[in-house]
């Protein structure tokens, strides 16, 4: 198993997030953040305002899914989240020891 956690812009949330329904996930999370790229300190349009803080407003979507599913979700948070211009973000992929459900124990892939 592993972890594809998305670092997006919070307007492109909804599309993302149907894309990976689209590819067959179904379960992620959520997580308003903050952050910088390599834009630290210039400006950035968010929702039609000029930003010129360090940290900017981002969204963190977690998902954990089958290795086989890695490539798939990769392009489709790649597909949805991409706009072209800079701060549309990033995608880190890590490995995942185990999942649990906890309603009915079930472990590993059955449990993603
Ligand atoms: N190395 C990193 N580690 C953790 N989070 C990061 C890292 N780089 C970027 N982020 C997060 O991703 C968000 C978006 O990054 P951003 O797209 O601005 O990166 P960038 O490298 O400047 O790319 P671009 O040139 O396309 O803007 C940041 O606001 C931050 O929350």
């Amino acid at each position: 198993m592993k972890k594809v956690e998305a670092i997006i812009k919070p307007f492109k949330l909804d599309e993302v997030k149907e894309a990976l329904q689209e590819i067959g996930i179904q379960g992620l999370s959520v997580t308003e953040v903050k952050g910088f790229g390599r834009q630290k300190g210039h400006t950035e349009l968010y929702r039609g305002a000029e930003y010129v803080v360090d940290f900017l407003p981002k969204v963190k979507i977690e998902v954990v899914l089958a290795d086989d599913m890695v490539d798939a979700a990769v392009d489709a948070i790649v597909g949805a989240a991409k706009t072209d211009k800079i701060g549309d973000g990033k995608i880190f992929v890590s490995p995942v020891e185990q999942a649990i459900r906890i309603r009915t124990g079930e472990s590993g892939d059955d449990a993603i």
